[in-house]
């Protein structure tokens, strides 16, 4: 369980929101909105223990999350919305960093994303949406229970929507969470929002 405390954040010098506060049980799922510079990408940040908040507490199954960071890095799997691919590898390259991964498992969260027949190739010649989805294909390769995924669907096509929404509905339903920051509609049932507007400082 994931619980946020009154939380807030300031980047440069600016205090961007106060008060964020939210319960995620496993299996739940938080969408985070709000205008461009609301701090959703902070939050997010924030929740993956990247940049310490300026205030409040976040809370796993009860304990301080960011008294172990080693810890919480294993609790979780960060899609940011800059892609880190590196285009000087191969598709299936990118996803063997940081560690060495079984070539059948990289096969695997390729297919996840429609990408595999696309193995080979050096991922600078893929389109901004498949560069996307192979950021995404991260998320098969991880066991972490939650994932925290900023403007997961920009760039995607219809059917890769659909995908996405599919495997998010996968992991809930093993008891996995989700925090994304997103501008688009997502359907995702059962979800809650945090607008961040509300909590601007
Ligand atoms: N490294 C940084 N140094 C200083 N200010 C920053 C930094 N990163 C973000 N900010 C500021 O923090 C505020 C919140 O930015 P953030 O990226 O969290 O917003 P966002 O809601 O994710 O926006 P968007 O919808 O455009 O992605 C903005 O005013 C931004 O200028």
């Amino acid at each position: 369980m994931l619980e946020a405390r009154s939380l807030a954040a300031i980047r440069g010098e600016r205090l961007v929101f106060r008060d964020a506060s939210f319960l995620l049980e496993p299996g739940g799922a938080l969408l985070l909105v709000g205008p461009n510079g609301a701090g959703k990408s902070s939050l997010l940040r924030l929740l993956a223990g990247l940049t310490p908040p300026a205030a409040g507490e976040l809370l796993w199954d009860g304990e301080n999350a960011l008294d172990d960071p080693p810890l919480h890095a294993t609790r979780l799997c960060f899609v940011g919305h800059l892609d880190a691919i590196k285009p000087g590898l191969t598709v299936a390259g990118n996803l063997s960093l940081p560690r060495r991964i079984p070539p059948a498992a990289i096969v695997a969260a390729l297919e996840t994303v429609d990408l595999d027949r696309f193995a080979d190739l050096p991922a600078r010649l893929l389109s901004s949406g498949q560069r996307r989805r192979l950021a995404l294909a991260r998320l098969a390769l991880s066991p972490a229970p939650l994932w925290l995924l900023d403007e997961p669907t920009t760039g995607l096509d219809t059917a890769s929507v659909w995908r996405l929404e599919q495997r998010f509905a996968g992991h809930r339903a093993k008891g996995g969470m989700i925090v994304a920051a997103t501008h688009l509609p997502l359907d995702l049932p059962g979800t809650q929002s945090l607008d961040l507007s509300r909590i601007a400082a």
